[in-house]
């Protein structure tokens, strides 16, 4: 059974006075700073230049500094840029400059498990890895909840690394909902095989071939998008509410039996076949390679293949009924 901590298990105390410098204000970059500092903590924010996040961060009443101005103070640094980003920032402008001794935090396993970053031996090392997107994280948070999360400690120099995790965990809301204690290895692993078999690709590319079979068919694409695309939201909040069986109970007999039966059929041994060559090149490193020479080129086929969604007719169809269906949400 895994372990699992909750509020009564975390304390912010190992961190109260601290100086935690959080590198990014993307995602989960602006979530993380807004709910560690909402929960009394004392942030800053250090980012490249003065972009966008910037300008974000200023609106939100946080006056960033420059990485290396905001590493150079620091007693904690969490990386909340992109994983690609992280060793180069690391190399040239945290490396250099960090106080020795400093704790290294990650949202995410990437660098460390694949070894883009080697941490000095003198830090500890640790991860709070949130299990859902960013702005979730501060909308939660807000209305007094929190999204989950998973905590490893990959060095632990000072014996507290773990104390310190579950003392992020709680500032930015994860102990509200559970969380749940992993290795660098596995947070990565599943991660990445979770986000490209269901998350981001099983699931989109599922939507848009059940989109494009029920317009091939001549039915009109607004309707095949209501049926194919924008009823999911409703049948996965069932799902998060109250299980597949849940769900199950709110649909129809026929959706039961229909949907019970013909969807043995088409996730196949084929499919999963499929999902576990995916798993096997996360975990061999070839998947890691491939995405490590894809950005060093300008990541040239994540940008053609984005094009080709945006010009989709899915997407051209949604975009247009989107405003129509927003207007059917609940407020809060
Ligand atoms: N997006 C998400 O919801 C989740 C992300 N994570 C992890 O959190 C970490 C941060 O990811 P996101 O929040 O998605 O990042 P993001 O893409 O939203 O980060 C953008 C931020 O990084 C800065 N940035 C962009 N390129 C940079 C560069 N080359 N050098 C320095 N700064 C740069 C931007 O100015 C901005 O402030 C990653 O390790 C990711 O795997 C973990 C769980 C979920
Ligand atoms: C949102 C999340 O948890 C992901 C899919 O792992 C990510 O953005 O990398
Ligand atoms: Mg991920
Ligand atoms: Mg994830």
């Amino acid at each position: 059974m895994a372990k699992i901590y909750t509020e009564k298990d975390a304390d912010l105390s190992p961190l109260l006075g601290k100086k935690i410098a959080v590198l990014g204000y993307g995602s989960q970059g602006r979530a993380w700073a807004l709910n560690l500092r909402d929960s009394g903590m004392n942030i800053i924010v250090g980012l490249e230049r003065k972009g966008e996040s910037w300008k974000r961060a200023e609106q939100d009443g946080i006056f960033p500094q420059l990485t290396e101005d905001a590493v150079r103070e620091a007693d904690v640094i969490i990386f909340l840029i992109p994983d690609m980003a992280q060793r180069t920032v690391y190399l040239e402008k945290v490396k250099p400059i960090m106080k020795s001794g400093v704790d290294l935090v990650f949202a995410h396993g990437f660098n460390i498990h694949y070894k883009l970053i080697e941490p000095p031996l003198t830090s500890d090392v640790y991860m709070i890895a949130p299990k859902g997107p960013g702005p979730t994280v501060r909308e939660y948070y807000m209305r007094g909840g929190g999204v989950p999360a998973l905590v490893a400690v990959h060095q632990d120099v000072s014996g507290s690394a773990l104390k310190k995790a579950l003392a992020i965990a709680k500032g930015i809301g994860a102990t509200r909902a559970g969380v749940i204690e992993t290795t660098f290895k596995e947070e990565t692993e599943t991660d990445l095989i979770g986000e490209q078999t269901v998350l981001v690709g099983g699931i989109s590319e599922l939507l848009r071939a059940a989109f494009t079979n029920l317009v091939e068919l001549g039915y009109q694409p607004e309707v095949s998008y209501f049926e194919a695309i924008n009823e999911m939201k409703m049948i996965v909040d069932l799902i998060y509410e109250k299980g597949i069986t849940g769900m199950m109970t709110a649909v129809s007999d026929t959706a039961k039996y229909g949907g019970l039966t013909v969807g043995k059929k088409l996730i196949d041994d084929n499919v999963k076949r499929k999902m576990r060559e995916a798993a096997q090149r996360v975990r061999d490193g070839s998947f890691a390679n491939e995405w490590i020479e894809e950005y060093n080129k300008g990541m040239p086929t994540m940008k053609s293949m984005l094009e080709d969604l945006k010009n989709s007719k899915e997407e051209q169809v949604g975009a247009a009924l989107r405003e129509l269906a927003l207007r059917g949400k609940p407020k809060s």
